[in-house]
């Protein structure tokens, strides 16, 4: 079965400025994000990636264009509607893990939710908590994790409040390469296991093509392909991620690619 749109964004443009000083930094771009699945979107610097991110997740409004999320259009929110659109609809990774230093790892994956006045379920704690990969250092301090560790925090984070959406801006910029895939693995896992949606941002052409179900590849600011990867020759990332998180227990987890 074909999965369901979860985003659906039309002819959406993002203009910086006016006359000659104008930055078209997204020129009418239509892209649709599959429920369930990882989509990727790639180019290189300035391509225009996180600005379509921004528009797709709320953070910012088109110039032009429409963007429709689980049937409701954005552009015609006010500021109040779209911030609790973005806090009930959204989780976000970005690339720095932003932990508070005095919280525990379990507090600092509660946090927003308490921020929000939510009190989530135990059964969504532990299955965040154990799916990052984090069930033995849930009392730590950031300051005793590695730099990888604290981006999982990140992702446990992100999962808590059970968002429809979970985007992923550059979130392995800062690690190395094994620590990198490690990351990016367990968001594939995190989409095979919980069926959650995920928009992954990445410079990586590479690594975009051997995780993600759809590419979006942008350049200056437009869509230059779509593409289904299986790239012969790319490492099985997903599987990469899924033994380092959990290690002695050895699951093998095969990313799918279930056609889009
Ligand atoms: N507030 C702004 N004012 C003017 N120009 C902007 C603004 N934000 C982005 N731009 C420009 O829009 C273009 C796209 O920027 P964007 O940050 O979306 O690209 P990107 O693909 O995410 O790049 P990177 O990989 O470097 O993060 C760039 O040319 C950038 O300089």
């Amino acid at each position: 079965m074909l999965p369901s749109t979860i985003i659906s964004a039309v002819g959406v443009t993002r203009t910086h400025g006016a006359g000659d000083e104008a930055v078209h930094a997204l020129d009418g771009v239509s892209v649709d994000v599959p429920a369930g699945r990882l989509t990727a979107i790639s180019g290189s610097p300035g391509a225009g990636k996180t600005t379509l991110a921004h528009l797709l997740g709320g953070l910012d409004r088109p110039t032009a264009g429409s963007i429709e999320v689980d049937g409701i259009e954005l552009t015609a929110l006010d500021d109040d509607d779209l911030a609790a659109l973005r806090r009930d609809l959204f989780g976000y990774v970005f690339r720095a893990p932003n932990l508070l230093p005095v919280l525990t790892v379990d507090e600092n994956v509660l946090a927003p939710q308490w921020v929000a006045g939510r009190r989530p379920g135990r059964r969504r704690l532990e299955l965040s908590i154990e799916l990052a990969g984090l069930g033995a250092h849930r009392r730590l301090l950031p300051a005793q994790l590695t730099g990888v560790q604290q981006q999982r925090v990140a992702v446990a984070r992100a999962l808590l409040g059970e968002p429809a959406v979970v985007f992923a801006d550059e979130p392995a910029g800062d690690l190395d390469e094994d620590d990198a895939a490690e990351l990016l693995g367990l968001l594939r896992r995190v989409v095979d296991e919980l069926g959650q949606t995920v928009v992954l941002l990445t410079r990586d052409a590479r690594a975009a093509a051997a995780l993600a179900h759809r590419v979006v590849t942008l350049d200056g600011g437009r869509r230059s392909m779509c593409v289904a990867p299986r790239v012969p020759g790319t490492r099985n990332l997903a599987h990469i991620g899924a033994r380092a998180a959990a290690p002695g227990r050895r699951r093998r987890i095969r990313a799918r690619t279930p056609p889009v």
